[in-house]
C-alpha cells in the first residue's frame, strides 16, 4: 500500500511561510505530479514527505499513519534526485544494492533484487562499471534502479530529468512511465516542465506560491482550468488572454489556445501585425502584435508563410474559449 495524505500542511523558513496550508490525497498506485513555477514550493513539499524537512504544522500520513516525526529511513520511501547522488567508488551493482546491504538484507536477496531492477532498466551490461564510466542517462537509470530495489511504499522524484539532453529526457520519461505501469507503485514527481506533467501524471497538482491552485487529471486540467494561472501554465505554447470587452463579451478576460485562433489576411475580429514566425516542422507558430492585447500566438499545423509586419486579422473560435472574471477566476457557463 502507498496512500499519502497531506492535511493543512505548512512550512516556514524563519518568518517566511513557503507552504501555506496544503491538503492533498495521493491514492495507492497513483502517479502524482507536482508542477508549478520556480520557487512555488514543489521540492519543499516533496522533501517534507521524504522527511528531509520538518513539517511546521499539519499532518503527513502514509496509509493512515501520521509520519511527521518518523525518521526518513523508517518511512519506506525512495527518492530520486536531479543530481544522481551515486557513490563514485562503487560499481553500478554495489550502488544499487547499498541500501539493502545497510539494512542487513541477506546477500542472495540483494543479488536477486539488484538483477531484477537491472533487467527492468536494461542495466545488465553496465553492472560492473563505476558512475564515471556512464553517460548522464545511464547514471539516472542507476539512481532509479537504486530506488526500485528497495520496493518502497512511495517513490519520490525531484526533477530527475533536468540534467539530461532533450532526446534522453523523452526516452527516460517513457521509461519512467513504463516502470510505473510495471511496478504499480505510488509515485510523486516534481517538475516545472508541464509536458512531463501532462504525459506522466494520473493526477496533476498545480502549485503557486505555496498553495494548490488545482488538482486533477491532466486532460481535465487542460480542458477545464479553474483560473488564468492554471490555464496559462498548462499548455504549450501558452494560452492567449484577450480583453473580452473589446469583443463585445461580458466576461473580463477570454482565454483562447493558440490552435483555436484563426488567422486571415482579409477579415476577422482582431487586427494586428505579424511580429515573428516559428516554423517547427509539423506546425507553425505565428506571433501577432495587436494594439489592445499582448502578443498573441497562433498555431497552425503544417508550414505557413506570414511575412513579418504583414497585416492580419485574428478570430477566436468562441466555442473553444474560456471566460474569466477580473480576479482571473473561471466563469463557467
Ligand atoms: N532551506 C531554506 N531556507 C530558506 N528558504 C528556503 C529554503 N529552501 C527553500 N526555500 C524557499 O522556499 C520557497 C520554495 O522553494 P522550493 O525549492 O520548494 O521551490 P520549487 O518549487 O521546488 O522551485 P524550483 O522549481 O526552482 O526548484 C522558495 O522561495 C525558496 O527560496
Amino acid at each position: 500500500m502507498g496512500d499519502l495524505t497531506l492535511s493543512n500542511v505548512t512550512k516556514s523558513f524563519g518568518a517566511t511561510q513557503v507552504i501555506k496550508g496544503v491538503d492533498l490525497e495521493v491514492n495507492d498506485g497513483e502517479f502524482c505530479v507536482f508542477v508549478g513555477p520556480s520557487g512555488c514550493g514543489k521540492s519543499t513539499l516533496l522533501r517534507m514527505v521524504a522527511g528531509l524537512e520538518d513539517v511546521t504544522s499539519g499532518d503527513v500520513r502514509i496509509d493512515g499513519e501520521r509520519i511527521n516525526d518518523l525518521a526518513p529511513a523508517k518511512r519506506e520511501i525512495a527518492m530520486v534526485f536531479q543530481s544522481y547522488a551515486l557513490y563514485p567508488h562503487l560499481t553500478v551493482r554495489d550502488n544499487m544494492g547499498l541500501a539493502l546491504k545497510q539494512a542487513g538484507t541477506p546477500k542472495a536477496e540483494i543479488a536477486a533484487a539488484t538483477e531484477k531492477a537491472a533487467a527492468m532498466l536494461d542495466l545488465g551490461p553496465l553492472m560492473a562499471r563505476r558512475p564515471s564510466e556512464l553517460s548522464g542517462g545511464q547514471r539516472q537509470r542507476v539512481a532509479i534502479g537504486r530506488a526500485i530495489v528497495r520496493t518502497p511504499k512511495l517513490f519520490l522524484f525531484d526533477e530527475p530529468l533536468s540534467n539530461l539532453d532533450a532526446a534522453l529526457r523523452v526516452a527516460t520519461r517513457i521509461e519512467i512511465a513504463r516502470l510505473h505501469r510495471e511496478l504499480g507503485a505510488t509515485m510523486i514527481y516534481v517538475t516545472h516542465d508541464q509536458v512531463e506533467a501532462m504525459t506522466l501524471a494520473d493526477k496533476i497538482v498545480v502549485l503557486r506560491a505555496g498553495r494548490v491552485e488545482q488538482v486533477g487529471r491532466p486532460m481535465d486540467i487542460y480542458n477545464d482550468p479553474d483560473n488564468t494561472f492554471v490555464a496559462g501554465f498548462i499548455g504549450s505554447p501558452q494560452m492567449n488572454f484577450l480583453k473580452s470587452g473589446l469583443l463585445g463579451l461580458r466576461s473580463d478576460r477570454l482565454g483562447i489556445r493558440p490552435e483555436h485562433l484563426e488567422i486571415s489576411t482579409s477579415a476577422g475580429q482582431i487586427e494586428g501585425r505579424v511580429s515573428h514566425v516559428e516554423k517547427l516542422g509539423g506546425e507553425t507558430l505565428t506571433y501577432v502584435r495587436t494594439p489592445d492585447h499582448e502578443l498573441l500566438t497562433v498555431r497552425q499545423f503544417g508550414e505557413h508563410d506570414h511575412p513579418v509586419e504583414q497585416a492580419v486579422w485574428l478570430t477566436p473560435d468562441q466555442s473553444r474559449a474560456f471566460h474569466f472574471d477580473a480576479e482571473g477566476q473561471r466563469l463557467r457557463a
